[in-house]
């Protein structure tokens, strides 16, 4: 795990590794964002580059998962842009986000419990979909093709996330855990970008939390996905990400590899307490 995140003298977390860290695809210039009197964000910038694993870290209410809702257009910034590709816009909107390939997963889990796990990873094939209402109602030739292919996708997500054993459980049946590994399945059933995870470790065991790293490392690696994470254990954070921002209050008080993050006094004393 660590060999892949040391990080070489330009590219971050490229060295002795077999990932290449690619351009910057993501860009937030200037982010401003206040709910009446609240400021959730006030001038955030930063960036977001190809195959990279991105932290966002900060005390509650810092202002991450309003991040997260600016990047996938749940939220529309007052001030600033987002630079996605090359292409400014001054706000997302969820089918855009969606439709440039940005995946996102839940601080709690939003999964349809009483549906079973292949049909909820199903459930992330639907913007792939290309046949109507109708064909499908009448499983009519190209809507029968169309569905055994993206179900045996869904099967692919299901073997690597191994999760075979519990396919046709009813995830509300499940321990927390393995929840959250089937709401990173139905992201990934999107066949994501860039995948933005809001504390996919939240609740979990140090076993759950091991395996939820591994699989987090092995989307990044065998799929190339961008992954930015939302998550408050430091020790992974630290570990596997390749550059981490914090926020308080709002506002950036750090960006950088993880090592200058940790030596970076600002941070120390908004909320890492003492230099890890
Ligand atoms: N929809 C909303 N309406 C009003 N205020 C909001 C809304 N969403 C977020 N806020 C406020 O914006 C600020 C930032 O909240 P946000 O949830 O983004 O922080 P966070 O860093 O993700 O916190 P946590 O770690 O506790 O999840 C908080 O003061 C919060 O109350």
């Amino acid at each position: 795990m660590n060999e892949l995140k040391e990080p070489t003298d330009n590219e971050p977390g490229t060295k002795g590794s077999t990932r290449k860290i690619g351009p910057v695809i993501l860009d937030l210039n200037n982010i401003s964002l206040s709910f009446g009197g609240v400021k959730a964000l006030t001038d955030i910038s930063f960036n977001v580059r190809q195959h990279e694993i991105r932290a966002i870290i900060g005390p509650n209410g810092a202002g991450k998962s309003s991040m997260l809702n600016v990047i996938n257009g749940v939220y529309r910034p007052q001030q600033g842009e987002i630079v996605l590709r090359g292409e400014h816009r001054k706000n997302m909107d969820c089918y855009s986000a969606a439709k440039a390939g940005i995946a996102r997963t839940f601080q709690n889990i939003a999964l349809f419990k009483g549906m079973t796990v292949l049909d909820n990873i199903m459930t992330g094939r639907n913007l792939k979909m290309k046949s109507n209402f109708l064909m499908q109602a009448l499983y009519w030739g190209p809507a029968r093709r169309e569905e055994m292919a993206h179900r045996e996708k869904a099967e692919e997500i299901i073997d690597f996330l191994e999760i075979q054993a519990i396919r046709k459980t009813p995830v509300g049946r499940l321990p927390y855990g393995l929840q959250k590994r089937v709401e990173l399945g139905r992201a990934l059933a999107a066949e994501p970008d860039i995948l933005l995870l809001d504390e996919p470790m939240a609740g979990m065991n140090v076993e759950e939390k091991q395996d939820m790293c591994r699989f987090i490392l092995d989307v990044n690696d065998q799929f190339g996905t961008t992954i930015v994470l939302i998550e408050h254990d430091m020790g992974v954070v630290m570990d596997i990400s390749d550059r981490v921002v914090v926020l308080d209050y709002g506002k950036k008080i750090g960006d950088g590899t993880p090592d200058e993050v940790r030596g970076n006094q600002d941070v120390i004393n908004a909320y890492l307490g003492v230099a890890h």
